[in-house]
């Protein structure tokens, strides 16, 4: 049919509906199908026989029905119905979002391609309850936008090693939920869960963790000065090898579970343990932190077979004991760390650290990392400092004057530092974090030796104090 033809018998129609009166919201096949009925009185001009030959049409029934739809908007979708809510919904949980996108011929504001929503619960003041909640401290940093398996990056919780999160949700075995417990914003995130973060790790392995040479190298040096040793002694290989498959089955370690503690009047101080790479200055922050408070802190007092020299007193610079004696403790276990050197045995025992923490004194002991796991237990609940070189540049101008301190024993003279010891300093430090870095709870840079003194007495205040996160394995005994 012609399209003027039609719109003529549109025009008609409206007239019709002019005329009419109320109600004016007729339909239009409604009122055509009226105005047939009343034409067929009519005189029948050329006009109105045409009209009427129109209005009995099918298709111009079917058009006529057409605009009433779209005028009436009828093609908005009908929503299928909602399925029945669950009969209880925990009053707490805010979590459950039901989102139907229903999508017809319209196009959806313009939108192309898939559209996405981002449902995000609202913040929620929380009581400041430890109770059945989940700390974990992160043992590595995480950045989801540079995560290129995270299901939506801005879903993400960025942290760092060292931050401690509170774990929301443990369903989804490959990507947990949590939120920072330092932040203001209470706002859970994605974070790779334990078991994908493992399996990430163990990928990398060979090449991150890995530094057979330089380890053999760091870790070989032997035993710290405070058992008066040079670099030059080897410690037992035996014990050492025990001590790195201990670490090697743990040092995959992603979160460690922890809780909040506060020391009680009646508990022992937790015991201090200083680590770095050899010359960092771990002796020096030590001899300092016991000279400005003799009565607060204590140290350890070494074992030795060598002759008692005339200015020495036992129990102060070391125990004296027999050659006999010092192998019958090797053979019970009493050291967690010995070495020989020049035909005499240097070692610390397990009971000297124990007489110390039981003076009620805050006990200082410097030790390599590799002893630390032995001591990494509820009874000593030891807060582990890692002492850490500066730049090589800020090496250079800070140990200017300062001297390779070598022990009373060694024939060679104590020595400036060398290029290489910077460099070795560097090198240590960095496999003593790559391996060990998981028991390091501060990290402190020995760059101005006074700043680093405050930090780390200020540290120690703060762990005495204060409450503070300590490993949830520690909370029974
Ligand atoms: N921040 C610093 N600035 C300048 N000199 C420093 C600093 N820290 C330490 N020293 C000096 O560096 C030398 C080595 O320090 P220290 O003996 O404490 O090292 P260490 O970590 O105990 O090493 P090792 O266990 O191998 O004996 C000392 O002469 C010390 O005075």
């Amino acid at each position: 049919m012609p399209l003027l033809l039609f719109s003529q018998v549109y025009d008609r129609l409206q007239k019709y509906r002019a005329q009419r009166p109320a109600p004016l919201l007729d339909s239009t096949q409604g009122l055509a199908q009226d105005l047939a009925k009343e034409l067929h009185g009519e005189v029948a001009s050329p006009e109105t026989t045409e009209l009427l030959y129109l209005l009995s049409k099918p298709h111009v029934q079917a058009l006529l029905s057409v605009h009433d739809m779209v005028s009436q908007k009828e093609f908005d979708p009908r929503l299928p119905p909602l399925p029945p809510l669950p009969d209880y919904i925990e009053k707490e949980e805010d979590s459950i979002k039901i989102v139907r996108l229903v999508k017809n011929q319209e196009p959806l504001a313009k939108s192309e391609g898939a559209v996405t929503f981002k449902v995000i619960p609202g913040t929620k003041e929380e009581p400041d309850t430890a109770d059945n909640k989940i700390f974990v401290r992160a043992l590595f940093d995480y950045d989801p936008q540079a995560d290129p398996a995270i299901p939506c990056k801005d879903a993400g919780l960025e942290f760092w090693k060292g931050d401690v999160l509170q774990i929301v949700s443990q369903e989804d075995d490959t990507w947990w939920q949590a939120r920072r417990h330092s932040d203001a914003n209470l706002r859970a995130g994605l974070i790779p869960s334990r078991q994908l973060q493992e399996r990430r790790v163990t990928l990398q392995r060979p090449a991150v963790l890995f530094h057979p040479l330089r380890e053999l190298k760091v870790f070989g040096a032997g035993l710290r000065k405070s058992f008066r040793l040079s670099r030059k002694e080897s410690t037992s290989q035996r014990m050492r090898q025990k001590m790195d498959e201990r670490h090697a089955s743990i040092h995959l370690r992603i979160y460690q579970e922890v809780l909040p503690y506060r020391r009680k009047p009646e508990e022992p101080y937790r015991l201090v343990l200083l680590t770095g790479p050899n010359g960092v200055g771990v002796t020096e922050l030590k001899r300092r932190l016991l000279l400005s408070d003799p009565e607060h802190f204590a140290v350890t007092v070494p074992y030795t077979t060598r002759e008692q020299k005339k200015h020495e007193r036992e129990g102060v610079e070391y125990h004296f004991v027999s050659k006999h004696s010092f192998v019958k403790d090797i053979l019970n276990h009493k050291f967690l760390d010995y070495g020989e050197y020049k035909g005499n045995y240097y070692g610390m025992s397990l009971d000297s650290v124990r007489r110390a923490v039981a003076e009620s004194k805050v006990c200082l002991l410097d030790v390599k990392p590799h002893v630390i796991a032995a001591l990494y237990t509820s009874e000593f609940k030891p807060y582990v400092v890692f002492v850490k070189p500066p730049s090589i540049e800020r090496l250079r101008l800070s140990r200017r004057k300062a001297k390779v301190l070598s022990s009373q024993n060694e024939q060679t003279p104590s020595k400036i530092f060398t290029e290489e010891d910077f460099q070795d300093m560097i090198t240590s430090s960095q496999a003593m974090e790559n391996k060990y870095g998981y028991l390091f709870e501060k990290l402190i840079i020995n760059d101005d030796l006074a700043t680093a003194f405050t930090e780390l007495r200020d540290e120690l205040t703060k762990i005495e104090t204060e409450i503070h996160w300590i490993p949830n394995t520690w909370a029974h005994v």
